[in-house]
């Protein structure tokens, strides 16, 4: 039974393959918050507004040069339609972002930022992008998920929605004490184990086997800093660390000295 909820997030998409969005809307965790309502996914094809016979929706850059531009007539309709949807499904005016190279790096505190603001409006680009004076007249935020190119802003996009879902109260169902997420949020991620207790010779590590909670719990802080120390020392840096975080810390690097 798939309770009915009130849209924690709601995500208004434009792009030219919304089937692509089923990778997030039909499966998994995402998939579930869709059923549920949590997270409301809708979508606008800028070729649903094109008017010509071959319904064009790119078109040939000033200046010349390769590749087309998204055709600024049937994105910006696009656009305004589900502008104006955002507002009649939510009360709210929408953030529109768009997902390019030249955007802000995503990371987490970005996602956070966006999951627990007004509803969303993405904007996946294809071709070579989308005109300038679009940009400015109807992006409110451009965001980059890495520094690296790819065929459309659709998988971006999707990126970013997972992300902000796993936020969205109710949508991980093991809702961790808020209190220790926060502290380790920001850090990498402990070491994890299952069945069987022994692979190729190699172990669990005893303390995980003990039972012992308090054990476990400060095993698994000492990693996820140890971690971050080891590989991601940029993380740590300007971090405020609790008493015993500062501890275990050092444990770990004197045992890594060893
Ligand atoms: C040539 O493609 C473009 C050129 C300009 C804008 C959008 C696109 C669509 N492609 C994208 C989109 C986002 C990212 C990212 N790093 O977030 C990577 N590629």
């Amino acid at each position: 039974m798939t309770e009915r909820a009130a849209a924690g997030l709601w995500v208004g998409v434009v792009s030219l393959f919304p089937e692509m969005f089923e990778a997030i809307a039909r499966h998994g965790i995402t998939g579930r918050a869709v059923a549920t309502g949590r997270v409301a996914l809708e979508f606008w094809n800028p070729r649903d507004h094109a008017t010509d016979r071959h319904r064009t929706v790119d078109d040939r850059p000033y200046g010349g040069g390769p590749g087309m531009l998204m055709k600024v007539d049937t994105l910006r309709a696009a656009i305004h339609a589900a502008r104006q949807r955002a507002v009649e499904a939510t009360g709210q005016r929408p953030r529109v972002i768009y997902l390019s190279p030249q955007g802000r790096r995503l990371d987490q505190r970005g996602v956070q930022e966006l999951a627990s603001g007004p509803p969303l409006v993405v904007v996946a680009g294809r071709y070579e992008g989308i005109d300038e004076r679009v940009v400015e007249a109807d992006i409110d935020e451009e965001w980059s998920i890495g520094d690296y190119v790819l065929s459309g802003g659709e998988l971006p996009a999707m990126v970013l929605i997972d992300a902000a879902a796993r936020l969205v109260p109710g949508v991980l169902g093991h809702q961790d004490s808020a209190v220790e997420d926060s502290f380790n949020a920001g850090l990498l991620d402990c070491p994890h184990y299952t069945r069987p207790e022994e692979i190729d010779g190699r172990r669990v590590p005893q303390v995980l086997l003990s039972g012992n909670h308090g054990a476990i719990r400060r095993w698994r802080i000492k990693q996820s800093l140890g971690r971050t120390w080891l590989r991601r020392p940029d993380l740590l840096e300007g971090r405020a660390l609790s008493d015993e975080q500062r501890e275990l810390l050092a444990e770990f690097i004197e045992e890594y000295a060893d």
